[in-house]
C-alpha cells in the first residue's frame, strides 16, 4: 500500500493560529487543561513527551475531551512513534529527524511533524515526503527573517515554527507564507497550571484563537 504522508494533518493546523505545547507533570492536570485550551478556542493539542506520565495524559485527553485534536510532542524515537501511534494521537512532532525516525514513520499510519532548520534538512525532508515541517528552536535559530528566507528556494513547505515565540511574536510568523500556525506554551504557564487556574488558561487560550496575520 502506498503511505499517505501527514494525513490531515495541515487541515488540522489550519484550524487554529496556535498549537499548545504542553509539558504535563500531573495526570490530574491533564484533561482540565485541555479542555480550557479546547474550550479557550485552541483544539489542537501537541502534548510533550518529556514527563514520566506523558502517554498517561495523552490516554486521559483522547478519552475525556470532546473537540481535542491530539498530538504527541518531543518524539525522538520509533518506539515512541509506534506507541503514539497506537495510543491514538493524531499526529506526532518531533524537535529535529533522524534516518531511524523517519524509516520507522514509513511502517505508521500517524501523521509526522518533523523538524528542520537548514535548507539541507528541510529538503532531505522534502525528499522524504514531508511537506509541512516543524521549525525548531524558531527563535534562537534565527525567527521570521530566517525563516522567510527559506521561503523564497522552497515555497512548497510549509512550516509551524516552534520555540521563543510571545504572543506578539507569533503575529509576525503568521504573516509569513511559508507559516501554517504556530506552536507554544505561553497560554499554559507552569505557575497557573500549578494553582490549577483553568479559567485563566481559557483565557490565555482565547486571547490566543484572535491572533491574526
Ligand atoms: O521546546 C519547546 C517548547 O515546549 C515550546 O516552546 P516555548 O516554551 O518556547 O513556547
Ligand atoms: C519542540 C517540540 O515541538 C517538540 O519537542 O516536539
Amino acid at each position: 500500500m502506498t503511505k499517505t504522508y501527514q494525513k490531515g494533518l495541515a487541515e488540522a493546523l489550519a484550524l487554529a493560529p496556535v498549537v499548545p505545547v504542553m509539558v504535563i507533570e500531573k495526570v490530574e492536570d491533564a484533561v482540565p487543561l485541555a479542555r480550557a485550551l479546547v474550550n479557550g478556542g485552541l483544539p489542537v493539542l501537541e502534548i510533550t513527551l518529556r514527563t514520566e506520565k506523558a502517554m498517561d495524559c495523552i490516554r486521559a485527553i483522547i478519552a475525556e475531551v470532546e473537540g481535542a485534536i491530539v498530538g504527541s510532542g518531543t518524539v525522538l524515537t520509533p518506539e515512541q512513534l509506534r506507541d503514539c501511534d497506537r495510543l491514538g494521537c493524531k499526529f506526532a512532532v518531533s524537535p529535529g529527524s533522524t534516518g531511524r525516525l523517519l524509516g520507522a514513520a514509513e511502517d505508521y499510519d500517524i501523521a509526522l511533524l518533523p523538524g528542520g532548520v537548514t535548507a539541507s534538512e528541510c529538503m532531505a525532508l522534502l525528499e522524504w515526503g514531508y511537506a509541512i515541517q516543524k521549525f525548531f528552536p524558531a527563535e534562537p535559530a534565527g525567527g521570521t527573517a530566517y525563516l522567510s528566507s527559506l521561503a523564497s528556494p522552497l515555497p512548497q513547505i510549509r512550516f509551524c515554527p516552534t520555540g521563543g515565540i510571545t504572543p506578539e511574536k507569533a503575529v509576525s510568523y503568521l504573516k509569513l507564507s511559508n507559516v501554517i500556525t504556530v506552536g507554544g506554551s505561553w497560554m499554559a504557564p507552569k505557575k497557573l497550571v500549578e494553582a490549577k487556574d483553568w479559567a485563566g488558561i481559557e483565557k490565555l487560550a482565547a486571547e490566543a484563537a484572535q491572533l491574526k496575520p
